[in-house]
């Protein structure tokens, strides 16, 4: 994990800190962060994954947008905690076979599904990179802004104590309905019925 620069991020919410690394996958990743992170409490931590459609085109598709911009004003409402943005566009799978599993729903196959007509797994993502950015940044215990069990197993299981899930549904709408309840019912996301 390569440290590339850190510079101040003025947002509507805070003025973050960005800091930018480029692990092992040749990507770049960003942590967005504000206040004292080794502080007690255990600071509020966001570990968001790419999505160019819900983060930056406001798509309806999915939450992710929402969420972002929720993690973003808790963290700023608290006056400190973090944001790993992490470049797994697609659950890991990538911009272009995102959108091809996209056209497969539009066919009626659900978002688990189109991505095993693929050839791909429910969820290719790796959290060993988020673990690597946390201890970069000198992160050890955290309260973790997820409604995603597996998230908080991965970074258990690789030695991050995760003192509190803290649930993050905003952003539901009628075009993502389905959508979230298939990550309720087969990805076993905690959401209200
Ligand atoms: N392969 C695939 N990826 C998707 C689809 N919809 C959203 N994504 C990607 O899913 C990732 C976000 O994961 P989610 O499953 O929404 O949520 P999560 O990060 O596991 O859990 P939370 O922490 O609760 O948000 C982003 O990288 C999106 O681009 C889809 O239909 N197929
Ligand atoms: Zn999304």
């Amino acid at each position: 994990m390569e440290r590339i620069a850190s510079a101040q991020l003025p947002t509507a919410e805070a003025t973050f800190t960005m800091t930018v690394f480029r692990a092992e996958d040749g990507k770049e990743h960003m942590v967005l962060s504000l206040g004292d992170l080794k502080a007690e409490p255990p600071p509020l931590v966001r570990i968001h994954s790419e999505c160019l459609t819900g983060d930056a085109l406001g798509s309806m598709r999915c939450d992710c947008g929402p969420q972002l911009q929720e993690a973003m004003h808790r963290i700023a409402a608290e006056g400190r905690g973090a944001i790993l943005y992490l470049r797994q566009e697609g659950r890991g799978i990538g911009l272009g076979n995102k959108i091809r599993a996209y056209a497969l729903q539009d066919q009626g196959v659900d978002t688990v599904d189109a991505n095993h007509q693929l050839g791909f797994p429910d969820d290719a993502r790796d959290y060993r990179l988020a673990v690597a950015l946390l201890c970069e940044m000198g992160v050890c215990r955290l309260r973790l802004l997820t409604n995603n069990p597996r998230k908080v197993a991965s970074l258990a299981a690789d030695g991050i104590e995760v003192v509190d899930r803290v649930p993050l549904q905003v952003g539901e709408n009628p075009h993502n309905a389905g959508y979230l309840a298939t990550k309720r019912k087969r990805l076993g996301h905690l959401l209200p019925p």
